[in-house]
Parts: structure tokens; sequence; C-alpha cells
């Protein structure tokens, strides 16, 4: 196994992770501005909670990985300074909704109906004091950190942490969900039926 000395994941999952609740029911969201901040409720608990190495998703200073995890869109409510929410691609998949002054993402949203996860908005849970929320299961789009760059030489301490960490890396999401998108496809095709 590769070092791991000093290798930093994401402040979240790098001093070990958190144990979820599962009867915890939601918190707040709150922007990195020190006056005015965005909040947004989440009125549920989170799922599919994970470390993302992808260059769309919001890290804190920093940090290689995002932490970013789904909730039903219907769980989302902006409470304070939704004026300064911005959406940063909107021809993205994922509609990322930010704030304008400090560049938080406050959550991220699938406007396409026929996208495989239509109803479910990204969150990052870290943008909120309560504890409970659900844990990171696992690492994805972890080759994509050098897209960011990471220099590959590296890559082999950062998959041995995640590994150390119980966040197995994968170079997509994990098998559960690109299953969940290949049969959304399947069905959509007629290849599964409906
Ligand atoms: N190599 C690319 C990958 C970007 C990517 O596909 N990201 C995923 C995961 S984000 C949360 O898990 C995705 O679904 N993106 C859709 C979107 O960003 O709208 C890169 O690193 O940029
Ligand atoms: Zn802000
Ligand atoms: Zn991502």
């Amino acid at each position: 196994m590769a070092n791991t000395d000093g290798v930093k994941i994401h402040p979240a999952v790098d001093h070990g992770i958190k144990p979820g609740d599962p009867s915890f029911a939601g918190g707040v969201l709150t922007c990195h501005c020190a006056t005015n901040p965005v909040k947004v409720r989440v009125g549920g608990q989170t799922a599919h909670n994970h470390v993302c190495g992808c260059t769309k998703c919001w890290k804190p200073d920093g940090a290689v990985f995002s932490q970013v995890a789904v909730v039903s869109r219907d769980a989302i409510e902006v409470l304070e300074n939704g004026d300064k929410l911005e959406i940063v691609n909107a021809d993205a998949p994922i509609q990322r909704h930010r704030c304008k002054e400090c560049g938080v993402h406050m959550y991220g949203r699938i406007e396409n109906k026929d996208h495989p996860f239509y109803g479910l908005d990204f969150v990052h849970t870290e943008l909120s004091d309560e504890n409970g929320w659900s844990a990171p299961e696992f690492a994805a789009f972890v080759s994509s950190t050098i897209e960011s760059g990471v220099d590959p030489s590296r890559m082999d301490g950062i998959r041995s942490r995640l590994r150390e960490l119980g966040l197995e890396p994968y170079d997509a999401l994990s098998p559960p969900l690109m299953d969940a998108i290949a049969t959304h496809i399947a069905k959509r095709s007629g290849a599964l039926p409906a």
C-alpha cells in the first residue's frame, strides 16, 4: 500500500468519518459570507453521500475532493438571501446554484425530467452545523482530480488513503449508482421492460 501520511481528501473525512443518524431529519445550509449569508433548509436526511473528485462540484479551499449527497428536490427551501444565488452553468445536467459573493454552491438541481437522477438535488452538508447527516460512503470521479491539477504521481497515495477511510475509490460513480443509471437508460430505450 502507498504511503498515506499527510494525504488530505476533505476536512469532513480527514480525521475519520462521523457516522450518520438514521433518525436525523435535516438542517440548514449556510454559505461562507460573513454578512447576509444565503441559507437553505434541507428538510430531510440525505442519501448517497460521497466524496467527489470531479471539477464541477464545489470544494472548500485546499480540498482535493468535494463532499456531496442527494436529497429530494421537494426538501429544499431557500430561507434567506436567495437574491445572491446564481446558476453556475445552466447547460450542465446539474444546475448548481452558488452564492455570487462567496462562491459556495448551495444546491445543485436537475431540470431535465429524463435524467436518471431527476427529482434529486445535490447538497454539501458540511455547510450545516447540525450533526447526523448521512456519512460519505464511497469516492467518485477519483481520476478526475488530475483535471484540477493533482499530479498523477499522487494517485496511489490518494486511492490508498480513501481505502483506509473506507471510501472505496471509483473513477465514475459507485457500481450501484452506475447500475441505476444504466437501468434507467435501458428502460427508456426499451432494452429492459419499463
Ligand atoms: N471528468 C469530469 C467529470 C464530471 C462529472 O461527470 N461529474 C459528475 C458527478 S458530480 C457529483 O457526483 C456529474 O454527474 N456531473 C454532472 C454535472 O456536473 O452537471 C470533470 O471532472 O469535470
Ligand atoms: Zn455567500
Ligand atoms: Zn462531482
